[in-house]
């Protein structure tokens, strides 16, 4: 059964920043006598959306691993500034679902997680899915299930949220819908979101800053100032683009950039 996202809103950021700011101090990481990254000094603001882009194989899902403690770097920290006296809560959503297929979609939602089948619905009806609580992951489509895993990822109240190219397996349409459901859900609720995509026109309109990764290293740091829903086929933001379909083209001659 199709399901209907509510209409999107119009996007200015309506509220002060939160989430979890993040710094990175000379992070670099070796897998056996290769260096992916080196020396990666980065200052994340909380409540922003960063976008990292970069030519395959250069490191944006180690980075995204080490930033969600999956993995430890080979040099250097990494620090999650909290809004609150306690840890800063991370959570990481995947290309793939990750959805267990002998549970339902509201037990999904509420993997690892006792009661709160309240809010698991209320985050399903916020992704679009009210009523599908008692289906099970065969029954959905595949933007359907990234809603799903979206769901389980904001069970968890993260400061910040990590997507490793997670609309990478979905048709272009229902793209641009996890696009601005998951935009909308940014501005709704206050957090620090990092996402990992190669589509960089995704990057350039769902991002307050675009990373371009190369050789290891941040080539180029965009800040994507267009107002939100001016963005797409803005002059401004297809300039960009194919400046940065060079950089991944070039890698070797991406430089560095404030806008
Ligand atoms: N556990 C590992 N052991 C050895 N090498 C690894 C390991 N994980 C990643 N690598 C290597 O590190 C490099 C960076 O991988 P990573 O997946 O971070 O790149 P990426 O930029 O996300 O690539 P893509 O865009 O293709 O997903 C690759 O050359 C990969 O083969």
């Amino acid at each position: 059964m199709a399901s209907q996202l509510p209409p999107p809103v119009p996007v200015t950021r309506p509220h002060a920043s939160k989430g979890a700011g993040l710094s990175l101090d000379s992070v670099g990481r070796q897998y056996g006598d290769r260096w992916i990254l080196r020396n990666l000094d980065l200052e994340i603001e909380p409540g922003s959306f960063v976008s990292f882009l970069g030519p395959s194989g250069v490191g944006k899902s180690t980075l995204l691993r080490i930033i969600a403690g999956l993995e430890q770097p080979s040099t250097g920290s990494v620090t999650l500034h909290g809004s609150g006296p306690g840890p800063a809560t991370a959570r990481m959503m995947f290309q793939e679902d990750r959805l267990l297929p002998w549970r339902s979609v509201e037990d999904n939602v509420r993997l690892g997680v006792n009661g709160r089948r309240h809010e698991a619905r209320s985050l399903l009806r916020a992704v679009g899915l009210d009523g599908r609580g008692s289906a099970w992951p065969t029954e959905l489509s595949g933007g359907q299930k990234q809603r799903v895993a979206l769901a389980r990822a904001l069970l968890h109240h993260p400061e910040l949220l990590l997507l490793d190219e997670p609309f990478g397996a979905l048709d272009a349409i229902t793209r641009i819908r996890m696009q601005q459901l998951v935009e909308r859900l940014w501005l709704d609720q206050p957090r620090t979101v990092l996402l990992v995509t190669h589509d960089v026109e995704e990057a350039l309109v769902l991002s307050d800053r675009v990373l371009v990764l190369a050789a290891g290293s941040v080539g180029r740091d965009l800040r994507v100032g267009l107002p939100r829903g001016e963005r797409r086929g803005h002059p401004r933001l297809v300039a960009w683009k194919e400046e940065i379909l060079q950089d991944l083209l070039e890698p070797a001659s991406a430089g560095t950039e404030a806008a």
